[in-house]
């Protein structure tokens, strides 16, 4: 792009470096946007045109042809130069050059016009990118805080699952550190049990190897005693055998002593027999004493013996005790393994869940980097667009300030009076017929601004005027192009809107439309809702505002007070009697007019509300509501600014024609033959004048023709700005009213009636021209 800069200095104007755009218009020639309205037209540059010869004849200038703002400035400035020299020979000589100039500032219009829909294009589009963008962006950003917070969710799930987690191990930790204490306690406590065990153990084997010593001594003391029983029972049955000898002895005695001499020898032999035995005796009784202390000891060995099972026995119950004691410690130990183990399995899982989340987490911490780069790249994206999208509004303000320059500067060569043209959609109850009435020529020079009107027998009419609506332009589309127009009402500027055309051509509609609907509301209630928006907002460079209202129809040829409450109560038969009169100032003043202060958009529809139900509206053949009067809407407007102390003192007059009709084909007879014949007088005397005023130069112009010229004395001759809307009916039945209206129309575009003046006082050293009115 830097190249085809260099080597051409046409700039497309998204091509113009931010130095030119802040500088308004640069210093190299622009060409607006859009391929289809500069495709394949050559561009003329403005010094060429500026020379040629041709441009000095009457032909016109339907070149494209571009300007620099210096041309622009000196154009201006020529034209100023021309206003002074100014004088009557040479009264045609400038005339010519000023229709030279008028074709040099349109073409520079035109060429602004190029531009400045290149820019609203370029706007358009930057706006739709930007809205798109911000809306990829919020979505992003949508996306994105969702993610962010679902993640949040999750992190904080997860932080408190960790955290519970953590508490968990913790508390499992210090149940184990427990669960070990009481262990390392447990198993203190078994060893020094097993310990005891032992010992016991080893004293149990001690006694029982004691035990079955005393047992083995025992027996033997048993087997002893027994061998000392038998050999004791020996001894005894010896005894008894000894005891029988010595019974059988003493009988032997006996029988010895008897035989005493044979026996004697015999006695001394049983005596030693005898002392033998007594000894044997002897030893017995010593061997049974012998026996009875063995018998002590045995039993002393018994008593041992039973002490030491009894201890046995106990140490054998402890060691039971100390058996089941150590198998509920086993079992406990086990089991605390066991949920030690549990826990450790739950804590290795935990551990794995929370290094997965950690992943998790640092994923989506990666994701949401990433998105939050290209969420900073798009955020740099809609910067730039949004930094080029200032440029280019800058521009465009830049542009239109100029345009509106340039265009007031024509308004003012040309006259006060603007026309635009409105086509209606066909009515469901219409005969479209296979022919177009009324088509709109598209080439570049006449989009917007023409009008083709075709007569059945294939004649064709082709018409300009400043503005042309076709059927599919909204009453949003209509408003935008008077918007400024009306503003400069505030700005000290008498302004007149006024709509003509024939019956049920959608006059009504234009100027008031469908209040209720806020889409369908027409030019009357927009306006009023500008000019307090906007009175509201200039508050804040010091002006206050105060407005006054009234709303009349003339009706037959006399002024009726639609705000009156005389005429409410007595309806249309109100026969007061209104004057007209016009002040030094160019003020007009309706005699006994109801006029009502107004401080809100409300408070004035509901006044149209009730001046809508007061107006004379008719069934005609035409239109099923048709407006039988002119309506007249007057607001005047006095604005004080309290720094500067400049005041303005505006008029904003919106006005709904009747419509004209054809006596043969309207049919009407009687009351509403009388009507149409006032309508249609007010209306050519309306023509009269405007005729009178802009094409013959007549001294006398037929203001006092009819109540509706004189009241509009003012705006048509004097210092307004005044715009007619023709509405035109593409109904084939329609064709020749509509010509009729078009060729009117044409008459009035061609008029030049005055120049607007605004009606400023101040009494500071400020400049009056503070505050610059482009209506
Ligand atoms: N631009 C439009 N879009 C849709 N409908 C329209 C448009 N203009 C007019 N109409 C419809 O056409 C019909 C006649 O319109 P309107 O009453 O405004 O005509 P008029 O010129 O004021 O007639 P009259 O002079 O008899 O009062 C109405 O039904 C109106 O709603």
């Amino acid at each position: 792009m830097a190249s085809r800069n260099q080597s051409n200095k046409k700039l497309g104007p998204d091509e113009a470096t931010p130095n030119m755009r802040r500088r308004g218009i640069g210093a190299e020639k622009m060409e607006p946007q859009g391929g289809a309205a500069s495709a394949g037209r050559a561009r003329t540059p403005f010094s060429v045109v500026t020379n040629r010869s041709d441009l000095n004849t009457t032909s016109d200038v339907t070149e494209a042809v571009d300007f620099t703002k210096e041309e622009v400035e000196t154009l201006l400035n020529e034209k100023k130069e021309k206003k002074k020299g100014n004088t009557y020979d040479n009264n045609k000589k400038n005339m010519d050059q000023m229709t030279v100039l008028i074709k040099r500032l349109k073409a520079c219009v035109r060429w602004y016009k190029r531009i400045e829909e290149g820019h609203v294009q370029e706007k358009e589009k930057l706006q739709s990118e930007l809205e798109a963008s911000e809306k990829k962006c919020n979505d992003t950003e949508t996306e994105m805080k969702n993610k962010i917070d679902e993640l949040k969710e999750t992190l904080s799930d997860l932080r408190m699952k960790n955290s519970s987690l953590e508490e968990r191990i913790v508390k499992e930790e210090s149940d184990k550190l427990e669960a070990i204490n009481c262990y390392g306690k447990e198993k203190e406590v078994r060893t020094e049990a097993e310990k005891v065990r032992d010992e016991k153990s080893a004293e149990l084997e001690k006694v029982r190897d004691e035990k079955s010593v005393a047992e083995k001594q025992a027996t033997f003391s048993q087997e002893y005693n027994m061998n000392l029983l038998q050999y004791n029972s020996r001894l005894q049955s010896q005894l008894e055998t000894c005891n029988e000898a010595l019974k059988r002895v003493e009988t032997e005695k006996t029988t010895i002593v008897e035989s005493l001499s044979n026996v004697r020898c015999h006695y001394k032999a049983v005596q030693d027999q005898l002392s033998s035995l007594k000894v044997s005796h002897n030893e017995l009784i010593k061997q049974n004493e012998d026996l009875k202390k063995i018998k002590d000891h045995r039993d002393h060995l018994l008593g041992q013996v039973h002490e030491l099972t009894e201890k046995v026995v106990c140490h054998e119950e402890y060691t039971g005790k100390i058996c089941t004691h150590l198998d509920k410690l086993t079992i406990k130990t086990n089991a605390i393994e066991e949920t030690c183990s549990s826990q450790k399995d739950q804590i290795h899982i935990l551990q794995k869940q929370l290094f997965a989340e950690k992943e998790k987490l640092k994923n989506a911490d990666l994701s949401a980097s990433e998105t939050r780069i290209v969420f900073e790249e798009q955020n740099k994206i809609i910067q730039k667009l949004q930094d080029r999208l200032a440029d280019k509004e800058f521009q465009v303000v830049e542009g239109e300030k100029l345009r509106k320059k340039l265009h007031n500067t024509i308004l003012e060569l040309k006259g006060n009076i603007r026309v635009f043209c409105r086509v209606r959609p066909l009515l469901p109850d219409e005969n479209t017929g296979t022919d177009t009435v009324v088509s709109f020529p598209t080439s570049t020079e006449a989009l917007g601004r023409d009008i083709e009107l075709s007569q059945s027998a294939g004649q064709k009419y082709n018409f300009t005027f400043d503005k042309v609506f076709d059927q599919e332009a909204s009453q949003r589309d209509v408003f935008v192009e008077i918007s400024q127009l009306v503003q400069s009402a505030l700005d000290g500027y008498k302004v007149c809107i006024f709509a003509y055309g024939q019956t049920g051509s959608g006059k009504t509609y234009t100027m008031m439309g469908r209040p209720d609907a806020p889409d369908l509301k027409g030019l009357i209630p927009r306006s009023l809702e500008q000019i307090f928006q906007t009175s509201q907002s200039l508050k804040d460079q010091g002006w206050k505002y105060t407005m006054q209202a009234s709303i009349l129809e003339i009706y037959n040829e006399t002024i009726r007070d639609l705000l009156s409450y005389a005429r409410k109560e007595n309806g249309a038969s109100s026969s007061k009697q209104y004057t007209i009169k016009h002040d030094a100032n160019g003020n007009t003043h309706v005699s006994d007019l109801t006029i009502k202060d107004v401080c809100s958009a409300d408070e004035i529809s509901s006044l149209l509300q009730q001046a809508a139900q007061s107006r004379s509206v008719g069934r005609t053949q035409m239109n099923e509501q048709s407006s039988r009067s002119h309506f007249v809407f007057t607001l005047r407007i006095s604005g004080k600014n309290e720094n500067t102390e400049q005041q303005v003192q505006g008029v904003l007059n919106l006005i709904d024609l009747a419509g004209s009709e054809r006596l043969s084909r309207s049919g009407a007879m009687g009351d509403r033959l009388k009507e149409t014949q006032a309508i249609n007088k007010s209306l050519s005397s309306l023509s009269d004048v405007i005729f009178a005023l802009g094409g013959k130069k007549e001294e006398h112009i037929p203001f006092r023709n009819s109540k509706l010229t004189y009241l509009l004395q003012p705006c048509l001759g004097g210092d307004s700005k005044t715009l007619m809307f023709v509405n035109i009916s593409p109904d084939q039945s329609s064709t020749s009213e509509s010509l009729c209206s078009l060729r009117f129309a044409a008459r009035v575009n061609a008029c030049e009636i005055g120049i607007p003046r605004r009606q400023t006082h101040t009494s500071s050293t400020r400049s009056s021209e503070s505050r610059l009115s482009y209506g």
